[in-house]
This record gives C-alpha cells, sequence and structure tokens, in this order.
C-alpha cells in the first residue's frame, strides 16, 4: 500500500549546491510560487544523479518535475535533457510552452525534415551544447531505430553532455499497463548504452505489479519512488445501468445539467463515436464531433482545437482522443462503452476538472459490452499470458460496475494500491450517496480456504488460487487437495473479488516478482490480519453480483403506491419486493422477501423497522463493518435497546411503571405514518420513478 504523503520537505532539499538556483528558476522562469507536492524532492533527486521514479494523477505537475532540472546548470550531471515522449501532438505543445518561457526546448521525430533534424544534431557538436538546447522532445521509435539519432546521443554521452532521459508516460514501458507500446520496451537499453546517466521516468497510471515491471524493464531498480494520493476529491462517479435508448438519456444529461458546458464522451468504436455525435448534434442541437484514430491527422488537430478553444462543446471518442490534452474546464466525462481496464477509466475520466472545480464521470455498464470486449481481446494481438492479463483487467472493471455498495473512490484508489476512507467520499460516488442497497453474502469459509491454500503454498497467482478453490485444475499436490473445489459454488469473478478483498483487509500482501523471463508477476502472500480470519474473529461478507437489475430508490410514488397496497414502507425499500435475493436496507434496517426470521431478517409480510440490538444483526447492517460490530458492537446494543424502549413507551403514551407520559413533553416521529401519503402530490396516478443512479 501507499505511504500516506510526507508533508514536510526534509531540510537537505533546500540547502543542496543547486537548491539557490532551483528556486529562482521556478519563480523567474516557470513563473509559479511554490512546489507542489513531491515536485521538488523529484528535482533534487535527478538533480542529485539519482533514478526517479515519479507517480502523480493527471493534472498534478510531472511536467515541472523535469522541466525544471533542464535549466539548472549545477546539477551533478549537466547538458541536454533528452525526454521521451510517445505522442507528435503532445511533443509540439510542450515544445511550444517552453520556448513563450525562453526555454531552449526542441522536437525530434519522423516528421521533421531531414536539414531540420541535422540542425539539431550539430547543436550535439558544440561544446556547450545546452546553450543551444536544454530540453529535446523525442519519439522511442527515434531512440530506438534512428542510426543518426543514436549516434549523436552516444557523441553527446562520450562528452558527458547528457545530463538525464526523461520517460514521459511510463506506463507503456510496462506489457502490463493498459497502453502497452513494444517501442517503449526497448528503452530498457538506454540504461546499458548510457550508464550512470540518470533517468526519470513519470506516469499517472500504474499499479504497484507495473510500477516493479515498468523498474525492472528500465532498468532503474533502485529509482527514489515518489508518489502521491492518486485521489480526485473535486470528480463525482457514477455507474449507471446501460439501457435501451442510451443516447437519448446522455443527451438528456447534457442538456440539462451540463448546457454550453465542455465534456468527452468515449465509446469503443469508430463507427459509434460517429453516430453517436451526430445525434448529439442532430437531435439534442449539442456542440459535439467525433474523433477517432482513423481521422486525417488535419482533422483530429481541427477537432482537438476547436474543442480545445470551445468552440465544439463535447467530444465523442475512441480512446485515440486523450493523452495530452491539457483543457482544465472539462466538467464531465461519460464513458458510454465499458473501458478496459480500471487504469484507463482512472486515466480517462482523470481529464475532467483539471481547474480543480467539481466535475462528473458517469459510466454507462451493460453485460453485454463484457462480451464484446471478451470478444476482442480473445481476437487481438498477444500471448495467451497477456490475452489472460487483459480479461483479469476487464474483469475487475466488471467488479467496479457491478459493485453498488463500496465507495467508488476506495475501489479505484485500492487498485492503485493506496489505502483511502470512505468517510472521505463525503458521498461524492452514487454508491456512497445512495448508502448502500445491495445484497450481501458472506465469503468468509471461502476466504479462510484461500488463505490456508496460499499459506500452503507461501505465495500463489490469482490464478492459481482461483483455480484450486474452483476446482478448475486437476491437481495430486497435496498441498492443494484439501481446498480443491471448495468454491465451486462461486462464480470466478466471486472469487478474484474476494481475494482482492483479503488484500485490502492486510489479510493477504502482495508481493510482485520477476520471473525467469523478466516479466513481473502479481503473486499474493499471507498477510498480517490473515489469522483473524481462520480463527473465526473477522468475516468476511461482500456483495455478491446483483446481477445488474435497475434498482429502485424510494419516492413519493413508492410511498402512495404502498399506501394503495396497504403495505408497511420503509425509507430504502425496493418495491421490486418478492425477490428472496433482494435485500434492501435503509442503513438501520434489513429487509427481504425470504423465507425469513432465521438469520435475522423478516419475512415481507412482516416487514418493520428492525433494531440492530444483538452483534448478529447490527452486523448484518450494510455499512456496519462487522468486524467493528464485534469489537464495538457490545457498547452500542444497549444504547439502542434503551432509545428504542423510550420510542415504544412514548408511542404508547405511558412508560414501563405505567406512568402517562404526557403528548406535550416530547415529539413522535412516527416511521410508519402512511396518512404522510396523502400529503404527496399526483399519489397513485404515475408510474414508479426509477433511480436516478440506475437509469
Ligand atoms: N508548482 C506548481 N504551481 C502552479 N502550477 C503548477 C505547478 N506545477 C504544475 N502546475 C500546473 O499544473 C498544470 C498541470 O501540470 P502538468 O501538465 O505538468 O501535469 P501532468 O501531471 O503532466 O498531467 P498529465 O498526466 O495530464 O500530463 C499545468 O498547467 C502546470 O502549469
Amino acid at each position: 500500500m501507499r505511504s500516506p504523503p510526507n508533508t514536510f520537505a526534509a531540510p537537505e532539499l533546500t540547502s543542496r549546491p543547486w537548491s539557490k538556483d532551483v528556486q529562482i528558476a521556478l519563480k523567474s522562469t516557470f513563473r509559479m510560487s511554490g512546489f507542489r507536492q513531491n515536485q521538488l524532492e523529484a528535482i533534487s533527486a535527478i538533480l542529485d544523479g539519482k533514478d526517479a521514479f515519479v507517480l502523480m494523477p493527471t493534472g498534478g505537475g510531472k511536467s515541472l518535475c523535469y522541466q525544471l532540472p533542464a535549466v539548472i546548470n549545477t546539477g551533478k550531471t549537466h547538458g541536454v535533457t533528452i525526454v521521451v515522449c510517445p505522442l507528435l501532438s503532445l511533443m509540439q505543445d510542450q515544445v511550444d510552452h517552453l520556448r513563450a518561457l525562453n526555454i531552449r526546448a526542441d522536437a525530434f521525430n519522423s516528421e521533421m525534415s531531414t536539414v531540420s533534424r541535422n540542425h539539431i544534431l550539430g547543436f550535439f557538436e558544440k561544446p556547450h551544447p545546452e546553450q543551444f538546447i536544454q530540453l529535446l522532445y523525442v519519439t522511442p521509435e527515434m531512440v530506438n531505430k534512428s542510426e543518426t539519432f543514436r549516434n549523436g546521443l552516444s557523441a553527446l554521452f562520450e562528452r558527458g553532455k547528457l545530463a538525464r532521459i526523461i520517460i514521459d508516460e511510463a506506463h507503456c514501458v510496462s506489457q502490463w499497463g493498459h497502453d502497452f507500446r513494444p517501442d517503449y520496451k526497448m528503452l530498457g537499453e538506454v540504461r546499458r548504452q548510457y550508464p550512470n546517466v540518470p533517468i526519470m521516468a513519470l506516469t499517472a497510471t500504474a499499479t504497484p505489479n507495473v510500477i516493479v515491471d515498468i523498474k525492472h524493464n528500465l532498468s532503474i531498480d533502485a529509482c527514489r519512488v515518489f508518489s502521491q494520493s492518486f485521489n480526485r476529491p473535486n470528480l463525482y462517479y457514477e455507474v449507471r445501468q446501460k439501457e435501451k435508448g442510451v443516447v437519448n438519456s446522455i443527451g438528456d444529461l447534457i442538456n440539462s445539467r451540463y448546457d454550453g458546458q465542455t465534456g468527452i464522451v468515449y465509446t469503443l468504436s469508430r463507427k459509434s463515436a460517429e453516430e453517436i455525435a451526430q445525434k448529439l448534434r442532430e437531435q439534442f442541437g449539442i456542440l459535439a464531433h467525433h474523433y477517432h484514430a482513423l481521422m486525417e491527422s488535419v482533422d483530429k488537430a481541427r477537432v482537438q482545437r476547436n474543442w480545445q478553444q470551445g468552440i465544439l462543446k463535447v467530444v465523442v471518442a475512441t480512446i485515440a482522443f486523450g493523452m495530452g490534452i491539457d483543457k482544465a474546464d472539462v466538467r464531465f466525462v461519460i464513458h458510454y462503452y465499458l473501458p478496459k481496464s480500471l487504469e484507463g477509466y482512472y486515466q480517462e475520466t482523470g481529464r475532467a476538472g483539471r481547474d480543480g472545480q467539481q466535475s462528473d464521470c458517469y459510466l454507462y455498464f451493460s453485460y453485454g459490452d463484457i462480451k464484446s470486449l471478451r470478444n476482442l481481446i480473445a481476437e487481438g494481438d498477444g500471448s495467451e499470458e497477456q490475452k489472460g492479463r487483459q480479461r483479469g483487467m476487464l474483469n475487475r472493471v466488471v467488479h467496479f460496475c457491478e459493485n453498488k455498495r463500496d465507495c467508488r473512490r476506495v475501489e479505484i484508489l485500492q487498485y492503485f494500491g493506496e489505502r483511502f476512507d470512505k468517510i472521505d467520499c463525503q458521498r461524492t460516488c452514487d454508491n456512497c450517496k445512495a448508502g448502500g442497497r445491495f445484497v450481501l453474502r458472506d465469503y468468509t469459509k471461502f476466504a479462510v480456504a484461500a488463505l490456508q491454500l496460499i499459506k500452503a503454498n507461501r505465495r500463489m497467482t490469482m490464478a492459481q488460487c482461483a483455480g484450486v478453490l474452483l476446482g478448475k485444475k486437476p491437481s495430486n499436490n497435496r498441498l492443494v487437495r484439501q481446498h480443491y473445489g471448495v468454491a465451486k459454488e462461486l462464480k470466478p469473478t466471486e472469487v478474484h473479488m474476494m481475494i482482492y478483498k483479503l488484500l485490502a483487509e492486510d489479510a493477504l500482501d502482495e508481493d510482485n516478482r520477476i520471473n525467469r523471463v523478466g516479466i513481473a508477476i502479481q503473486y499474493f502472500t499471507v498477510g498480517r490480519e490473515a489469522k483473524d480470519f481462520v480463527l473465526g474473529k473477522r468475516k468476511l461478507q461482500l456483495v455478491s453480483s446483483a446481477g445488474g437489475e435497475t434498482v429502485k430508490v424510494p419516492s413519493a410514488m413508492h410511498s402512495a403506491n404502498r399506501k394503495r397496497n396497504n403495505e408497511a414502507s420503509l425509507p430504502g425499500q425496493s418495491d421490486e419486493g418478492n425477490n428472496a435475493e433482494s435485500l434492501v436496507s435503509n442503513n438501520f434496517a434489513i429487509l427481504s422477501g425470504g423465507s425469513g426470521g432465521s438469520d435475522g431478517f423478516m419475512p415481507r409480510k412482516h416487514q418493520k423497522l428492525e433494531r440492530p440490538v444483538s452483534k448478529e444483526l447490527g452486523g448484518s447492517v450494510p455499512d456496519i463493518d462487522v468486524n467493528h460490530m464485534n469489537k464495538l458492537g457490545f457498547r452500542f446494543s444497549p444504547l439502542v435497546k434503551s432509545a428504542y424502549n423510550q420510542y415504544c413507551d412514548k408511542l404508547r403514551g405511558q412508560d414501563s411503571k405505567g406512568n402517562v407520559i404526557s403528548r406535550s413533553s416530547y415529539e413522535v416521529i412516527d416511521l410508519d405514518n402512511r396518512d404522510v401519503d396523502s400529503l404527496l402530490p399526483g399519489k397513485c396516478e404515475e408510474p414508479l420513478e426509477t433511480s436516478k443512479y440506475f437509469r
């Protein structure tokens, strides 16, 4: 797990030979008044000749970490800073921006004329090349394949004028990342060719496993890592069910909430990008245009420019649209199609709200989309191992969408190895806002089997562990036999979810190792909290897959209907009714249409407010952590009991000793008072309102 940010700058950061120059450059060259978290640390490390790995969320300020050192002459290494960058458009933007600050920056790529390229290589020959060029942006292809460029770099290196090498968008180095580029992997050669030249890798999206892989591939295993919270507090996350007519819903959403504001709609295919944009334009009057990889470069540049300038408001795009977008006021990002990984989702939603203002991210989820994406993986490039990994990434997105209980922020950040307390979400995701409505299932038995199995084998991958528990791969191994097939009643996605939950609970640890063929493999080992589960002191309860059905929220109409049906009602109660699986909660009562009674749930006919007076019942209330209930429940149940007794006394108008309680001395709010319905407008006549979260 990522450690909390260090908020104190160590004294040595301000007393190094370059510290004064750094301070001056920040203010006079970059015109900024202070550093953001980790910027000064990363700058100092690279000026000190160390390798550095910078993990910062989108818009966090990664560029300054290498642009500022490039203008400092008092660091341990001198000369030209080479920046490897995957996109030509991004390169040009950066060069223009730096030149506007009077920094000597240039690009070197295949789109340039030979004359221009030779002109730059000519600077490499000068005794002080940094007087002509401080930062040079290049594509990975140039570094790997251009003989002329490599010769130029070698000449710089020989003369001690290759100051440092920067690998921007470093997740492209890892084949486990969501945007692997083979040319990036070849950059591993750089360390061998230019030993002792410091390397800085930067990215906004990398899981712990991907970080290990990147470090290994770039041979910077001992680098200093600067990471910070990936949380984007100004973004609101919501998953909606994708139903027929979804484009109309999107059009309505944009017009009603984001009229005249800027946004992005992400989709999967070129065709759907064109169709959706056309519909938004023609039927909803939205200034929308499509963007995809098959468009001519000039058209792509025009769409991006018009959107950047606010002439276009909405771009409907494939993932080709994104890297390097620096528009501050993107107010919404809509995923019309399921993203292929949580990294992709994080990066795409991360384009919203770079100005720090409240912005919203909607993901439209349908099970049909999973199938098409699985087919795409099956038919796509890559080894079986890579495809397995891609399927795993997709499964993680599916868990995320199916999960109607856990805080979205907790889920996303956990994926990036960061712990986050859901209390701090402050209802800025649909699940926290809705307050929990889901099907809860006890997985403790399976969790214990998983922990014992992993302990017996010392470490296992997800596929190995799930394979044994699900009884997929027959084995005579005695370490496996006992647990073989114990979870065969579960779906593979449930087993995966359970293992990730154990990881989040510290019952498992992650151990990323480079295997014999140089690939980072994610293993699980037993963690410090495992024994509490094995000894029965803790339970593992998870939301089991709810099947994606539309969940309805209580509304005025629901109440009105209940009155008509003469049923007891509660806030938070579903009208979908007699489905035994459909447990609905108002955070205090648990109701069920199931067989009733024995597990603390009531049959639907007898639904009424239940009090969590026992540890067992309290533990079954969603959002009350069962482990906290076990630890602290005994303190609360007498309180709840006494409050409830007082409530009953007041309802009856007399206390337990038979003394009359005067009505004027208290206010009783009768939670089951159906008369309130008569105050509601339009009662009984209109159809039930569906949830605004799963329309
Ligand atoms: N210390 C700072 N003070 C003020 N503004 C800053 C500071 N550092 C960076 N910025 C500004 O923050 C914005 C985002 O910075 P930058 O483009 O470097 O982010 P990034 O991390 O590279 O994002 P992305 O991952 O999207 O490329 C820029 O407008 C930049 O000028």
